[in-house]
């Protein structure tokens, strides 16, 4: 049987008195693309620690393909992206680059990508004779991701990876992350951007408190939140909380926006009150009202 690209089991981290990773039980298989996903101080970035030797374990234990963390990193079998991740200072980008690939010429190790190819797919083509310290946010994150790929590596970790990119860059990034994945690359990130996640991963797993509070495909977890929600514009003053299905109801200028359990109930209410329902919209539960519904009062 192949090896898990990850197999977390019962693992409890703290920092100091807090206690950041609570009993965790994560598997990850080769060649998932797995989306964390959680409120602020859900756990996540310290999971991404562990996993990669960073942070030690107060309880339970970690394997990455098969080995130690520290040994898998040691092996060039996982390349990571940190939220708070150090470029070198006083140093071109080019540089760096060039240090990085070099240390993967070990034997025993996959080898170094490329560098042309390396330099096209991560886009910093323009970036290598600039210094690292006078690097944009988004320019910095690029960086970044040519020497976490720069091994070849089979598992990835990216800890909000795109939070400083702009539209465009993101995109780019996501294609390169598909492309990966297509190639049998294993993509674990932890990110706020819930659509990203919607879009990109084949498995969302939402953490809260420490804990994982769900585990899952995306369409499962939008599934499982019951409910959708009815919009159209109205003049103001008009109220609709008294409307049957209704739970809540919400204005943002001519827009309301009311939840409900029974779509038709309240369509029907509204058509007999006289509603005209002008720019009717009914849609069903997005990722970011599954996460919500599913972390609320775990915090
Ligand atoms: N170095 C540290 N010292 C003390 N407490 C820490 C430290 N790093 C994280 N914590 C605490 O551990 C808990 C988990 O934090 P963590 O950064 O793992 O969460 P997260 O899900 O990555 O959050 P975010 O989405 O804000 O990045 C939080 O309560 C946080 O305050």
């Amino acid at each position: 049987m192949p090896l898990d690209a990850l197999d977390a089991t019962g693992l409890t981290v703290r920092h100091g008195d807090v206690l950041a990773v609570d009993d965790l039980d994560l598997r990850i298989g080769r060649g998932e693309t797995v989306a964390l996903l959680g409120p602020n101080g859900a756990g996540k970035s310290t999971t991404v620690s562990a996993v990669l030797g960073l942070l030690r374990p107060a309880a339970g234990s970690v394997r990455v393909l098969g080995r130690a963390p520290a040994d898998a990193v040691r092996a060039g079998c996982v390349g990571a992206m940190l939220q708070h991740g150090g470029l070198p200072g006083e140093a071109r980008v080019g540089e760096v680059l060039h240090l990085v690939r070099r240390s993967y010429g070990r034997a025993g190790l996959a080898g170094a990508w490329p560098l042309d190819d390396l330099v096209a797919t991560t886009g910093i083509g323009g970036l290598l004779g600039r210094d690292v310290d006078a690097l944009s946010g988004g320019q910095r994150q690029r960086v970044l991701l040519a020497l976490a790929l720069a091994g070849q590596p089979p598992l990835l970790l990216l800890d909000e990876p795109t939070s400083a990119m702009d539209v465009e860059g993101r995109r780019a990034f996501w294609a390169t992350m598909r492309d990966l994945a297509a190639r049998g690359t294993t993509v674990v990130f932890a990110t706020h951007h819930l659509e990203e996640a919607d879009a990109v991963a084949d498995r969302v797993v939402v953490m809260a408190g420490g804990r994982v509070v769900a585990d899952g495909p995306s369409a499962g977890l939008r599934s499982a939140v019951a409910g959708r929600t009815v919009r159209f514009s109205a003049p103001d003053g008009a109220t609709f909380d008294r409307v049957p299905g209704v739970t809540g109801a919400s204005r943002l200028g001519g827009t309301v926006a009311l939840a409900t359990t029974d779509v038709e109930a309240t369509l029907r209410g509204l058509l007999a009150d006289g509603v005209p329902l002008a720019d009717l919209e009914v849609r069903g539960a997005s990722l970011e009202d599954a996460v919500l519904s599913l972390v609320g009062g775990v915090r």
